[in-house]
């Protein structure tokens, strides 16, 4: 079993808790009552590369990176910094994030939030927008084909922005022939959970123009965010490097001067 399956296997069981605690007419009404979701894309298509800024406590490939016990001042942190989106972790039993984290960001932060999670039903769709999220992660390689068309039409229907994740040029057309608007193309190989930052510049040139095109992965500072914009990334999403550094404000703030720099806007599409 990949690592993608086995966390999908646990993503499924506590969704199955979940759904059996809170039926999905009750989160209908919740996310009835939840702020309107703000325009993912729209943060994403500025003149300068973007940075997606993630709370982050842990991973499969690296265990525990910080404790985070303050989700919403972290990502006031980044917010303060200068990102355009923050990207929440709520999936459980590998990166320690949970909804709560979810509600919490969106009682502190008012740009776009996304629900980074391995979302395989429409019942997550409606968790996500009851709980703020604005945007959320759909990954080609967890969804066969028509699971993913359906998510992203259902997705767009509840007025979330879906993020779709590729890891190669095949999976491009895939969600390319689903519909997606917005392509991450993912540097962490999910089933040797290598970071190759090679990938972006590889399948990025498969994504037609007018999709917005993000690198996901192995951001360690303004240097790795130039390349991958010199390589045609409209943004970049960055978890580890800033919630094991020091500075977290400070970190993105420099990420996001490297972005702003005039000379990235004629490297890209
Ligand atoms: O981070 C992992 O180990 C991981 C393993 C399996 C599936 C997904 C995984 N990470 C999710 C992400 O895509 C990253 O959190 C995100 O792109 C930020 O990457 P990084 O800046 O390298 O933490």
């Amino acid at each position: 079993m990949s690592v993608l399956d086995e966390i999908i296997e646990g993503v499924r069981a506590d969704l199955a808790e979940r759904q059996a605690r809170v039926s999905l007419d009750e989160l209908k009404e919740r996310a009835a009552r939840a702020p309107q979701a703000k325009d993912g894309a729209a943060a994403l298509r500025g003149e300068n590369v973007g940075v997606i800024c993630e709370v982050k406590r842990s991973s499969p490939s690296k265990g525990a990176l910080a404790a985070i016990a303050d989700p919403a001042g972290l990502a006031a942190d980044y917010e303060a910094g200068g990102a355009s989106v923050i990207s929440v972790l709520t999936e459980e039993r590998r990166f320690g994030g949970s909804l709560a984290d979810l509600e919490a960001v969106r009682a502190r932060v008012d740009i776009p939030i996304l629900r980074k999670d391995f979302i395989v039903t429409a019942y997550q769709l409606w968790e996500a927008r009851a709980y703020g999220a604005d945007l959320v992660l759909l990954i080609v390689a967890a969804l066969e084909q028509e699971a993913l068309v359906s998510l992203i039409e259902r997705a767009e229907s509840i007025g979330l922005t879906p993020l779709v994740e590729v890891h190669d040029e095949e999976e491009v057309q895939r969600a390319v022939d689903a519909g997606a608007r917005i392509i991450g193309v993912n540097a962490r190989n999910l089933k040797t959970l290598e970071v190759d930052r090679g990938t972006f510049a590889r399948v990025a040139p498969e994504i037609p123009d007018g999709i917005i095109k993000i690198a996901e992965s192995g951001v360690r500072g303004p240097h790795d965010l130039i390349a991958y914009a010199n390589d045609g990334a409209d943004a970049v999403l960055v978890g580890e490097s800033l919630v094991t550094g020091r500075d977290p404000k400070g970190a993105v703030a420099d990420l996001v001067a490297a972005g702003a720099h005039p000379a990235l806007r004629h490297g890209r599409g």
